[in-house]
């Protein structure tokens, strides 16, 4: 692993003593395929223990490589198998993946997080039986601001989505709308409305919105624009909130993966988020 600032990447003692969190994923895509990859290198205080693919023989044949070989299984057998599952599927199988997790109180991390909204009684489910859902950072940024200023009284939050053309074709809002933009020529917006609406309309494209909003001001009250760029390589989200305690704006360009529409730093910020559960120094919430 990459030596961090105060020898993070030493394994701690406490780490040692505890036993490792058994980590399953489920949908080995851009995402899933690099936090396996990832975890059988070696994530300090965490194992992968199962994962979950639409196609299990070519899975098990792609994994075949792995120094610590895992069983490939349907999604529904994942919980015993795991005391957290790692959701990067297709947006429409979140509940069959997190909701075992959460009936068991074990945690649920989501990557298909725009698919919670129709999907809130996951929620009640966690509270009512001691599990968690966490909604990593993703392909965005701030979000620990953007909770901290949540604690005071945030005014606006507004959000501006611009990708390349590739990564936008064939969303459900572009085709029910009759919105052609394979053949631009420059920037185009193709949406203004909500988080909430945006994860009707293009549900595997605006996840990050989602997230924005449910770390600040929610899915309703939250603005978002999108757009088409025919002249652009990467994913680019720029971000503005007003609160009480602070203004601010942040932006980020992610660099695409394989899958023109995810992030490289998206599987990243969920194995950052994996390396703090154990970890003995915490950055950032
Ligand atoms: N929260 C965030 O910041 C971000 C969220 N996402 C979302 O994360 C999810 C994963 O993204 P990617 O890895 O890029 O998608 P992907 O399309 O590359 O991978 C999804 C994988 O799930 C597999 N799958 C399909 N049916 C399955 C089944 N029944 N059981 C197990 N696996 C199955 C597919 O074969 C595919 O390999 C998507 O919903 C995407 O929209 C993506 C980027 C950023
Ligand atoms: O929102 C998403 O699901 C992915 C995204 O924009 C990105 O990777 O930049």
């Amino acid at each position: 692993m990459t030596e961090t600032p105060l020898g993070l990447s030493q394994t701690p003692a406490h780490a040692r003593a505890l036993p490792p969190l058994r980590v399953a994923v489920a949908g080995l895509g851009a995402v899933g395929l690099k936090i396996v990859e990832a975890l059988d290198e070696g994530l300090d205080g965490c194992v992968l223990t199962a994962v979950s693919a639409r196609d299990k023989a070519a899975a098990a044949d792609r994994l075949s490589a792995l120094t610590r070989p895992v069983p490939v299984v349907d999604i529904a057998e994942l919980e015993p198998l795991a005391d957290l599952v790692v959701e990067c599927a297709p947006a429409a199988l979140l509940p069959a993946i997190v909701e075992p997790f959460l009936r068991a109180g074990k945690t649920a991390v989501v990557l298909s997080s725009g698919a919670l909204l129709a999907n809130e009684g996951l929620i009640t489910i966690a509270r009512a039986h001691g599990g968690q859902i966490v909604v990593p950072t993703g392909a965005l940024l701030g979000l620990d601001a953007v909770t901290a200023a949540a604690e005071g009284e945030i005014r606006a939050v507004r959000m501006v989505t611009r990708k390349p053309v590739r990564g936008l074709v064939g969303a459900p809002y572009l085709v029910e709308n009759g919105i052609a933009i394979e053949d631009i020529t420059g920037p185009l917006r193709i949406f203004h409305g909500t988080p909430r609406e945006a994860a009707v309309g293009f549900p595997a494209n605006l996840n990050v919105a989602v997230a924005l909003s449910l770390a600040g001001i929610g899915p309703d009250r939250t603005t978002l624009e999108i757009w088409a760029d025919p002249a652009l390589e990467r994913n680019t989200h720029r971000i503005e909130v007003e609160a009480d305690s602070a203004t601010f704006t942040m932006a980020i360009e992610n660099i695409p993966t394989d899958n023109p529409k995810t992030g490289r730093i998206t599987a990243l910020s969920v194995l950052a988020y994996l390396r703090k559960l154990r970890a003995p120094l915490r950055v950032g919430s």
